[in-house]
């Protein structure tokens, strides 16, 4: 398991936002005694908060799980550094009805998912994407599930992608079964090097069709494209079973960088397209897009 890391955000279940957040937030000393403080801040108003879903956005956390398969028995490593790096503590405002303008409500993020077997890369996928950085040292798999945000421009439209960076390990499967229903894309990775997580592709599918939603966007990704000289799948194989369930399909690396902003990109263009598509306007298609948008290299290159 020691084979160089990704793990600049690992850990968490997202039901650690509490109320000690909220206090420390707050000037301190404080300029009134705490008790009045809990007075004016009343119960209800902090359980509302984090048990509405509009409680967890105000706190910039997403959505707990709606119903079913809870994080319950799921490793609580507590607040990590990710969550804190990802900017969120501080977020839930208190209410101060007097001075503040009402500030507009941004558009719900798009909510993406990485997908597939513990080592595949996905923790260094996402890594690359948010920050443009490969970090290499210990490999330690990651816990339960984890999230960032970025924004990206569609058409010159701005649209924040919220992404979850799953564990991989089977052990943590009825965790991320509770998320598959909230994500609208999912990026399915096997890595290049190992016939196991490709053969795995077909498992992983199945496990999509049963807990996501039908209208879900799939895009296979052969990750570790750089590591040529160790392939064990052929790209014309990640192609085929690409095709076989009719979702797009490229070779990345999360080292290089080749086709990981793409993915995403043509992801959140899919999304965005069916958000404002007239009907009978035709539809964007993706296949077509990553078709002619991707990077090929002398070791990925296909028809
Ligand atoms: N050469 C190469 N190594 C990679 C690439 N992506 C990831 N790795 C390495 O593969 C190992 C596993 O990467 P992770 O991103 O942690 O894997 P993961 O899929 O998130 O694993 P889990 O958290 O257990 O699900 C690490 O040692 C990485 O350095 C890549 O594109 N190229």
């Amino acid at each position: 398991m020691q084979r160089g890391t990704c793990q600049v955000l690992r850990t968490t279940t997202p039901g650690s936002g509490d109320i000690s957040d909220l206090l420390q937030d707050l000037p301190s000393p404080l300029p009134f005694p705490p008790s009045l403080f809990f007075f004016a801040l009343s119960p209800s108003l902090v359980a509302a908060s984090f048990s509405s879903p509009l409680g967890w956005q105000l706190a910039g956390l997403p959505n707990p799980p709606r119903s079913g398969a809870s994080s319950r028995g799921a490793p609580r490593a507590g607040r990590t550094k990710g969550a804190l790096q990802g900017g969120h503590r501080g977020a839930l405002a208190l209410p101060s009805p007097c001075c503040r303008p009402p500030t507009p409500v941004p558009a719900p993020a798009l909510q993406v998912m990485l997908l597939g077997d513990s080592g595949v890369g996905k923790s260094c996928f996402l890594s690359r994407f948010k920050d443009g950085a490969f970090l290499s040292g210990t490999f330690i798999a990651t816990v339960g599930i984890d999230f960032r945000n970025k924004v990206v421009a569609v058409d010159g439209v701005k649209v924040k992608l919220q992404i979850w960076d799953t564990a991989g390990q089977e052990r943590f499967r009825s965790v991320t079964h509770a998320y598959y229903r909230d994500a609208q894309a999912l990026l399915l990775l096997y890595d290049i090097t190992s016939k196991i997580s490709f053969d795995n592709i077909r498992a992983w599918l199945s496990e999509i069709h049963e807990y996501a939603q039908k209208d879900v966007v799939i895009m296979l990704l052969g990750n570790k494209a750089d590591m040529s000289g160790e392939r064990a799948v052929r790209t014309e194989d990640g192609a085929s079973l690409a095709r076989e369930y009719g979702v797009p399909f490229m070779e990345t690396s999360a080292k290089t960088g080749l086709n990981v902003e793409l993915a995403f990109l043509a992801v959140a263009k899919e999304l965005k397209q069916r958000a404002v598509q007239a009907p009978g306007e035709p539809r964007f298609q993706i296949h077509d897009y990553v078709a002619s948008q991707r990077s090929k290299s002398s070791c990925c290159a296909f028809a």
